[in-house]
């Protein structure tokens, strides 16, 4: 037995396995996205497998002569087809903007390689060379999106697809231009050799694009199971641990350039006779009411949060404590001013009391919610709808 014959392999019979294991991956997406969130992605990745694993039938099957154009036909705008689904996908789970221009063109490869090379005026290698051609775009596109992971946690993953999608855009290549006869062949490079790596590295291509899509998928379920247990449910806020979390993701990523300078802890004055009178639905609503004006005040710079029944906190980076109060006060006022209407038909009166902080440098974030709570009894005690500063703030 000589090299060639061990690395010879049954290339129909590799397609067809690749048609059936595409299908399966293309099923097992597909219920990955009717079960879980960010499903526009899934479903259009199993059209891909499954419209691929279509045009590896095709493949897999003799046709007489007289269906071969059929054949042809299927195969090639299949390939066009499953690659802009496939584009689809990561434009949708990327939240990434659709290229229509560049679909129209992908599909303009493979059409024009049927009309003009097939129909018109019959020439195999150039069809083959056309549809292949767009097929390369495609890659590169793919290539390109993957390039702009959108959430730190899908980098990894990203990074990944895009060293295989180079590789095998060079196989590619290299197999195409040797099936359209563009490379000298010899008796250890014969064109059998050459197709027979091309169908082994599209298996493992097709296998880790759909590895990679699984992943993907995994990893925006834990997401979203982490940003679940970050947020409240009633208001959509940052609970109290999305808040700690956010201050620790923000000394590691910002590696400290952004400095914590001021803390307002918000309650809720006498909330509990809201609730006694209206209802607890009544306290629930008023409760996404504040939360709704406070979301008003985000920004780039704070971070706002429901740390625990009627209280909030508003964390201020880079902020002076003359800009600090400043806010409070603000808030204090706007919520004195107006009314909160309830569903029940009936509305209230809502004052707010607000502890204003100034953290100093050395101060560890649980003293200064510390101090920050401590001036915000210091306004209970005081009769609240007031603003209050930290004793440590207070100068004389
Ligand atoms: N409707 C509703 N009530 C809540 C929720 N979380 C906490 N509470 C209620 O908030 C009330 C807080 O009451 P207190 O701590 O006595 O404070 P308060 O009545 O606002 O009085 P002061 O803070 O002293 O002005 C309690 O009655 C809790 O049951 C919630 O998610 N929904």
């Amino acid at each position: 037995m000589n090299g060639i014959t061990l690395l010879t392999v049954d290339i129909v019979t590799i397609a067809f396995a690749r048609a059936i294991m595409q299908m399966m991956l293309g099923g097992l997406l597909l219920y990955m996205g009717i079960r879980q969130f960010n499903q526009g992605a899934a479903r259009w990745w199993a059209l891909g497998f499954f419209v691929n694993g279509l045009s590896l039938f095709a493949f897999s099957f003799d046709v007489p002569e007289a269906w071969s154009i059929v054949r042809n036909t299927f195969n090639h705008l299949s390939m066009g087809v499953a690659s802009v689904f496939f584009l689809m996908g990561f434009w949708r789970f990327g939240q990434q903007p659709i290229n229509s221009w560049l679909l129209i063109v992908l599909m303009a490869f493979p059409l024009t390689s049927i009309i003009a090379w097939e129909l018109l005026w019959p020439n195999a290698r150039f069809r083959v060379l056309c549809t292949a051609s767009g097929q390369v775009l495609y890659f590169i596109a793919l290539q390109q999106i993957l390039a702009q992971p959108f959430r730190i946690e899908y980098a990894r993953i990203y990074r990944r697809l895009r060293y295989v999608v180079v590789v095998y855009i060079i196989i590619f290549v290299w197999a195409y231009a040797s099936i359209a006869q563009l490379l000298p062949t010899t008796a250890v490079t014969s064109l059998n050799y050459h197709r027979s790596i091309f169908s082994i590295a599209s298996l493992l291509f097709m296998l880790t694009l759909a590895v990679g899509c699984l992943a993907l998928k995994f990893t925006s379920l834990a997401i979203r199971n982490a940003d679940l247990a970050m947020h409240d449910w009633l208001t959509g806020l940052l609970n109290r641990r999305g808040f700690f979390h956010e201050i620790e993701s923000n000394q590691q990523v910002k590696g400290g350039d952004r400095k914590i300078t001021a803390l307002l802890a918000i309650d809720i004055d006498r909330f509990k006779k809201i609730n006694d009178a209206q209802g607890h639905a009544a306290g629930d609503q008023v409760l996404q009411y504040v939360s709704e004006r406070l979301k008003l005040y985000d920004s780039e710079n704070r971070i706002i949060a429901r740390m625990g029944g009627e209280e909030f906190l508003i964390t201020l980076f880079d902020t002076s404590q003359e800009d600090a109060i400043k806010l409070a006060e603000e808030l204090r006022q706007q919520f004195a001013q107006n009314r909160v209407a309830l569903s029940n038909q009936q509305s209230v009166r809502l004052t707010i009391s607000i502890g204003v902080h100034e953290v100093s440098q050395q101060e560890h974030i649980e003293q200064s919610l510390a101090h920050a709570d401590e001036a915000l009894y210091a306004a209970k005690r005081q009769g609240r709808n007031r603003v209050i500063l930290s004793k440590t703030e207070q100068k004389d």
